[in-house]
């Protein structure tokens, strides 16, 4: 005997009510795109669990997979058996004596199968006294078990299953909408993007770059961000965004101090044209309140008076060690710390103003006119797609 299924449940999903069954359907989707290079495995589900059968393929690496797939509220491994009382005594006591160290136990008996002869509190001590009078040195403990052995009897079978182990969380990727990620080389920003996603949000990203005063090693440093996203989100699409016209025509033409926050503006109003363009319907940024000039009330104030657009902003409340934890956690921090220019900072002027106010600003870019270089700007934006194994230039945008 051995366990031959991996089980996966739900969690929060299964409050959603009726959007439970395309919930459902989207994870059925991305377990599968996950698990794509598993040949030999089978997937099936129903209303709360998902049951993978291995079919003679090694379960370490799947589970490995499975961590990153949001709306996985926790699995375990499963032995299928008969749902026949002889049948399922003999698998609860391969799952006791199976793993060392195990002293005290627990039976949890889940009857879905009301057919089945025996109600789950009566199959809880015959399968407890089972394993009681048949092994030697194990005893009950209900409140603090070494192992708790779930036994889910359905008609199909029964699933067996001992140790849980910790999902993703959050929700489907691709059952909350589609957000766009301004996303920097800085350590911010892919973790917001990665928040965004556990929400179950579906990511495109925005990236500013300067040529030729941000380097070609600096936008490969995004692009490999955006790789890294890939794993819990198994695609992205980078437009990345030709500033240096508009950046130049910001630093001749903008007083000192002023210049971050018309860039800032620039920036919303190209992400707003893109996402309606994609039919995107928010962003997302790895801002936080307070950390530096940008990021002060007055200044989000002031940014975000040209877009209507919902600005989803995770950080916002995190502490900066928070926010490196995660990005160790999901690998994108020894990539973000890679020496990088950004091309907010390469124009602009070490102290930029902390409190510009809309009237200031407004005055300011009343004076220029930024519409021709916008809309070029618009039309070189380059798309890049990357999904989980490959990565491929894609196409040039057109815009308008
Ligand atoms: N070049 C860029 N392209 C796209 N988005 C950007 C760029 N620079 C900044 N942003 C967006 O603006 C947010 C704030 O940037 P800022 O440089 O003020 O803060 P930060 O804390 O350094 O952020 P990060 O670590 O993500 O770079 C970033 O998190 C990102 O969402």
């Amino acid at each position: 005997m051995n366990y031959d299924h991996i089980l996966i449940r739900y969690g929060e999903m299964s409050l959603k009510g009726k959007n439970l069954k395309h919930f459902v359907a989207r994870l059925y989707e991305n377990v599968k795109m996950k698990l794509a290079n598993f040949s030999n495995i089978q997937i099936k589900r129903n209303r709360s669990r998902m049951y993978i059968l291995l079919n003679g393929e090694d379960p370490e690496p799947i589970m490995e997979q499975l961590k990153d797939v949001f709306g996985i509220q926790s699995f375990s491994l499963a032995i299928k058996s008969e749902s026949e009382e002889e049948q399922i005594k003999e698998a609860v006591m391969f799952a006791l004596t199976e793993p060392e160290d195990v002293k005290t136990f627990k039976v949890s008996v889940r009857r879905v199968d009301k057919d089945f002869p025996i109600g789950s509190q009566d199959m809880n001590r015959v399968l407890g006294g089972h394993l009681l009078s048949n092994t030697e040195g194990y005893s009950v403990d209900v409140h603090n078990p070494d192992i708790e052995l779930q036994v889910e009897i359905r008609k199909d079978g029964t699933y067996i299953t001992s140790k849980k182990i910790p999902g993703a969380g959050g929700l489907p990727v691709g059952t909350s909408g589609k957000s766009l990620l301004l996303l920097s080389g800085g350590i911010d920003s892919p973790v917001a993007g990665f928040l965004s996603m556990k929400r179950g949000v579906e990511m495109e990203a925005i990236h500013f770059h300067s040529p030729p005063y941000t380097s070609e090693r600096s936008k490969q440093k995004v692009m490999d961000l955006a790789k890294q996203l890939t794993r819990f989100g198994h695609k992205l699409r980078v437009h990345v965004v030709p500033f240096t016209k508009l950046q130049q025509t910001i630093y001749r033409e903008i007083p000192e101090g002023y210049g971050m926050t018309v860039m800032r503006r620039l920036m919303m109003k190209i992400s707003e044209r893109v996402a309606e363009k994609e039919g995107i319907l928010s962003f997302t940024t790895g801002e936080s309140l307070g950390q530096v000039a940008s990021q002060t009330m007055e200044s989000m104030n002031t940014i975000n008076e040209v877009t209507n657009y919902p600005i989803i902003r995770p950080l916002v409340s995190m502490d900066k060690l928070e926010i490196i934890d995660i990005s160790k956690r999901i690998d994108t921090y020894d990539i973000s710390i890679r020496p990088y220019e950004d091309c907010c900072t390469v124009f602009v002027p070490s102290q930029p103003k902390t409190r510009p106010t809309r009237e200031k600003i407004n005055e300011l870019e009343a004076k220029v006119d930024f519409s021709e270089e916008l809309e070029e700007t618009l039309e070189s934006i380059e798309v890049i797609e990357f999904t989980e194994e490959a990565e491929q230039e894609d196409e040039f945008s057109d815009l308008l």
